[in-house]
């Protein structure tokens, strides 16, 4: 679970977080949904540490971030940019790498890495080198390497950013399986219809607040709008910075 609590960071003249406070829950999707520039990555990066409050906390599974960074770390991974992967390694040897880096001994990280290969279905593509992987291969690849270390909590920064269908659907699927396996999955996202599509709980942020949460259908019945997007115009007020 992650709690975030009364959040502020000014960057610069900008107040980019503004007293954000919610909570994500394990077996559930959060998706952080906000117009351009409305504090989602500068939210998340925060919720991993890389970015510190100038007040307020966040709590992964009860450790805070700030205080205990490591222990906290241990139940938290970050998806990361997918095009960003050695090229040159295979998922196993670049999985294992990250396993290790995480505090494994070579032989938890082999069988850490085994399980989550399997986990992903991968054993087919596990010992090519990851040069010349499609999109939705290279996400898988990043995926295994942000949950192997068994992180209760997944958080991705725009995940679907420039993929294409197919690998939008891989995503989406893969996301769903790490919901139904019991993980507490947080992402954000200025899209609509995946954040409608995959979300259990949808947190609106605007201006580094929060203006609305509740699931897809909840705010929808709230304004009395028959879709999300329609509901989100309505809770914030304009519909500059958003994709449908
Ligand atoms: N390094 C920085 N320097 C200056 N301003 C910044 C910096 N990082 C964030 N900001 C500002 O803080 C605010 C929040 O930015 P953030 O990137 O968190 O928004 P976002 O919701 O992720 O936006 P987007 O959907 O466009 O990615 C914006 O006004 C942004 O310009």
């Amino acid at each position: 679970m992650i709690s975030v609590n009364n959040l502020t960071k000014k960057i610069g003249s900008v107040n980019a977080l503004n007293g954000l406070s919610f909570s994500a829950q394990n077996g559930k999707i959060t998706g952080l949904l906000g117009p351009n520039g409305a504090g989602k990555t500068t939210c998340l990066r925060t919720v991993f540490g890389l970015l510190k409050a100038d007040s307020g906390n966040t709590e992964i599974d009860g450790i805070d971030v700030a205080k205990d960074p490591m222990q906290a770390k241990q139940q938290l991974g970050l998806f990361p940019d997918p095009c960003g992967l050695y090229e040159r390694l295979t998922p196993r040897e670049y999985v294992e790498f990250f396993a290790q880096l995480s505090g494994m001994d070579i032989d938890g990280a082999k069988e850490a890495t085994t399980d989550v290969l399997s986990k992903l279905k991968m054993e087919d593509i596990a010992d090519r080198r990851c040069q010349g992987f499609s999109q939705g291969q290279h996400m898988k690849t990043a995926l295994a390497q942000a949950i192997v270390h068994k992180p209760t909590n997944i958080i991705l920064d725009e995940p679907t950013r420039g993929l294409d269908v197919m690998s939008t659907r891989i995503l989406r699927d893969l996301l769903q399986m790490l919901k139904e396996q019991g993980h507490c999955v947080l992402f954000s996202s200025h899209v609509m219809q995946e954040v409608a599509a995959l979300c259990d709980h949808v947190v609106v942020m605007a201006k580094g607040k929060v203006v609305a949460e509740g699931s897809p259908e909840s705010l929808c019945e709230r304004t009395g709008k028959q879709t999300l997007e329609e509901a989100f115009i309505e809770l914030i007020g304009s519909d500059e910075g958003i994709a449908a």
